[in-house]
């Protein structure tokens, strides 16, 4: 498998315009996007830019607030009632490809396929299989697909 870019950051918060106004004024952020509801994945999702040397397609942070106490990240939040770093996502070329190799590593792959916040194919990986940190594998967008909220 090829390990692609770090598309995002997971940050999980119990209130994402609190999460906002931090990294806007204390962090000097200056492209939010506007947050949106992903009813499926139980969660409230917001990207935060962050800047690279070419402009705003680097790593982006995705805030993450849960819609009620189903969400998958409810528990974390109880854990961490101030949020905090949640998962990391990296980007492969084939999500199939990519699911086989860590099925064949022993890793267990969390849920049923689903589309991800960037409307690409994802899964998520295990923490206790990776080394302790919450694992999301994304498809990267096909050339041309623009995402943008
Ligand atoms: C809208 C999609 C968007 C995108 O990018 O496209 C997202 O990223 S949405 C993100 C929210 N969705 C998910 O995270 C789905 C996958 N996550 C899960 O299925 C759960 O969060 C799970 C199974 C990882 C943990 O669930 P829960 O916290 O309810 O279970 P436990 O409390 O029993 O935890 C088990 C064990 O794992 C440790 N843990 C939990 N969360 C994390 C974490 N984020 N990072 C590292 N470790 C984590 C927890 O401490 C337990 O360990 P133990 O030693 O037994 O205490
Ligand atoms: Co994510």
């Amino acid at each position: 498998m090829k390990l692609g870019r770090l598309n995002h950051i997971g940050v999980a918060t119990p209130s994402i315009a609190e999460s906002i106004a931090h990294f806007t004024d204390t962090m000097g952020a200056t492209k939010v996007h506007k947050p949106f509801d992903m009813e499926e994945q139980g969660v409230k999702v917001c990207f935060v830019d962050t800047p690279t040397d070419s402009g705003y397609n680097g790593t982006q942070i995705e805030l993450i607030e849960p819609l009620d106490d189903n969400s998958p990240i409810a528990g974390f939040l109880v854990k961490n009632p101030l949020g905090g770093q949640h998962h990391i996502c990296f980007e492969v070329e084939d999500i199939e490809d990519a699911r086989k190799w860590f099925e064949g590593q022993g890793k267990r792959i969390l849920g049923p396929p689903r589309i991800g916040a960037h409307g690409t194919p994802i899964f998520f990986l295990h923490p206790k299989d990776m080394m302790g940190q919450l694992t999301e594998i994304m498809e990267t967008p096909k050339e041309g697909a623009h995402w943008s909220n």
